[in-house]
């Protein structure tokens, strides 16, 4: 087949397997490259167009990420994203990036100058999605500002002449409202490509790919009961059927109910034999007095694997391991080349150096809304396809400061009620993720006149697609207060509850 090919070159943006996804969306063909590929390379690939990600450096810093000079010369659409506008600035004549006298994170009211091109059928005001420290100053010769914000001047530019685009704030989040247009006006009314590439056949490629790896092998799969595992776990079995059998970790940081509700749920609807560890003792007290978020990953992230380890020697010949790894989860763990670490998921970034089991890893390019619609094509129940996450270090990371069995409780406890009154208000498919997390302080409060000195609960509920970004959810108030009354009224060691009103970026989703 004969697709058109976008190219995207990465600058180490949080976002830029979103570009691609975005893309896949429209049935384009897109390849994601380092920033440092030659020239050679990017003629050889001969794209219809490229696009520069997002990325964590300041192209005002020597040695900061660039490009070969070159790609200007294609004369093929280039948009830079960002980070990606800033380098455009930088390179071409007349341009100059400067650190901003303040940065512009999350939210931001896009006023557009000119709806055409690659604003066509944008609206004039509009919702943009930001994340920068630096901005442009001056454009470059030949380019013209097209988009401005509160704090951006040139929250956008334009060469149309070229078909240079440049834009300082994310169209490929979510939170862009008209983000989608945007990238579709770019690929079908500037650059104009075919849509002809089809994701309908990715399970049948992964199903081949995974038989290639494995061979005969025996391989075990890291299940909890979250959709990424299921998914993952379902692909592997279609592949390879009974070489495979399933590992459940209850480490103890599950929530209340969960180790039972997972053993049904996956006992009764999956064909695959499931081995259930009790590690809940070795898990506490490797955490015991530990305090910091990475700390806690990394040492979750090594027992894991020390467990995945034993129950392989038990069945012996096994020589893979699948993880439900989804595209967030390795790029927050600052999995290519240039991108920062934000936090080390315990599949990724906290797996130990030395590792005997070889991953298999079907989903880890894709992102969490794809992997659900994969689940619903293999036809897996609907209660585990949109269960919310739930991460794999659990509560450890939901207990700030150090991790003990009687806080685990507390927060089991306020947890189970959060969980019980957002499904009663019907909002649990709606919103992407709800829960609470216990902070390491205590206030004082007044209960039946008597003075108290207990523990606030922290609620946390966000709205999302993908967990790349994400906004805090406006809950009716009359659901904060069910909420608020039930978790002091029911859970002694509590006599606070907060509502986190924080979006991502500047927060994360999670707390540690
Ligand atoms: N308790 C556990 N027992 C076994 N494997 C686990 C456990 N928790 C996490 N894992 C492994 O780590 C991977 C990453 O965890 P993660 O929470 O991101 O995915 P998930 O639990 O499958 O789905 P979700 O993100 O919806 O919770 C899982 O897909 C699974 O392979
Ligand atoms: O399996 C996981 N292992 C981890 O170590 C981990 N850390 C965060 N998460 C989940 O990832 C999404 C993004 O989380 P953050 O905004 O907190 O980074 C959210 O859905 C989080 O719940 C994890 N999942
Ligand atoms: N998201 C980005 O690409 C950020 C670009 C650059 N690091 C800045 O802060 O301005
Ligand atoms: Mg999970």
């Amino acid at each position: 087949m004969d697709y058109d090919k976008i190219l995207i070159l990465d600058f180490g943006g949080q976002y830029s397997q979103l570009i691609a996804r975005r893309i896949r969306e429209f049935n384009v063909y897109s390849i994601i490259r380092g920033h440092n590929v030659k020239l050679e390379e990017i003629k050889e690939i001969d794209p219809a167009a490229i696009i520069f990600s997002g990325g964590p450096d300041s192209v005002t810093t020597a040695g900061a990420p660039g490009v070969d000079q070159g790609v200007f010369e294609l004369g093929i659409p280039i948009l830079g994203i960002c980070y990606g506008m800033q380098l455009m600035a930088q390179l071409l004549e007349g341009g100059e990036v400067e650190k901003a006298e303040h940065g512009e994170y999350g939210k931001a009211d896009l006023e557009i100058f000119k709806a055409q091109n690659l604003f066509e059928e944008v609206d004039n005001q509009s919702q943009a999605w930001m994340s920068h420290g630096d901005h442009v100053k001056e454009v470059p010769k030949g380019f013209e500002i097209i988009a401005r914000t509160e704090l951006t001047s040139a929250a956008a530019m334009a060469d149309f002449k070229n078909n240079f685009y440049g834009v300082q704030f994310h169209p490929e989040v979510n939170h862009t409202i008209q983000g989608k247009t945007m990238l579709h006006n770019f690929l079908f009314k500037i650059v104009d490509v075919k849509a002809n590439w089809n994701m309908a056949d990715y399970i049948e490629e992964e199903i081949a790919r995974i038989r290639k790896q494995v061979g005969q092998g025996k391989v075990i799969c890291g299940l909890s009961g979250g959709v990424d595992s299921a998914v993952a776990s379902a692909i592997v079995h279609k592949a390879i059927g009974d070489q495979l059998t399933c590992i459940f970790v209850d480490h103890g940081l599950l929530r209340k109910g969960e180790a039972e509700q997972v053993k049904r749920t996956f006992g009764e609807e999956f064909n695959i034999p499931l081995i259930y560890v009790d590690a809940k003792k070795r898990f506490l007290d490797r955490l015991a007095g530990v305090t910091e978020p990475e700390a806690k990953r990394k040492i979750i992230g090594d027992e894991f694997i020390q467990v995945f380890d034993e129950e392989a020697e038990k069945i012996k010949d096994v020589g893979y391991l699948v993880q439900g790894t989804i595209y967030s989860d390795v790029i927050e763990s600052g999995g290519t080349d240039k991108a920062a670490t934000i936090k080390s998921h315990h599949n990724v970034g906290g797996l130990p150096e030395e590792m005997n089991l070889e991953l298999v890893e079907p989903l880890r390019f894709l992102f969490k809304d794809e992997v659900r619609k994969i689940g619903e094509v293999l036809g897996l129940p609907k209660e585990i396809v949109w269960r919310q996450p739930f991460p794999g270090p659990g509560l450890a990371i939901r207990i700030i400061g150090d991790i003990d069995w009687d806080k685990l409780e507390i927060l089991r406890n306020a947890d189970a009620i959060v969980q019980e009154e957002i499904k009663d208000a019907g909002l649990y498919r709606d919103i992407w993720q709800s829960f609470a997390v216990l902070p390491d302080l205590r206030s004082v409060g007044v209960m039946g006149d008597e003075r108290t000195y207990g523990y606030p609960i922290i609620l946390r509920a966000v709205n999302s697609d993908d967990a790349m970004t994400a906004d805090w959810a406006r809950l009716p108030y009359e659901l904060l207060q069910s909420i608020s009354n039930r978790i002091v009224n029911q859970v002694p060691e509590v006599n606070r509850v907060v509502y986190d009103i924080t979006s991502k970026p500047p927060g994360t989703i999670e707390w540690e």
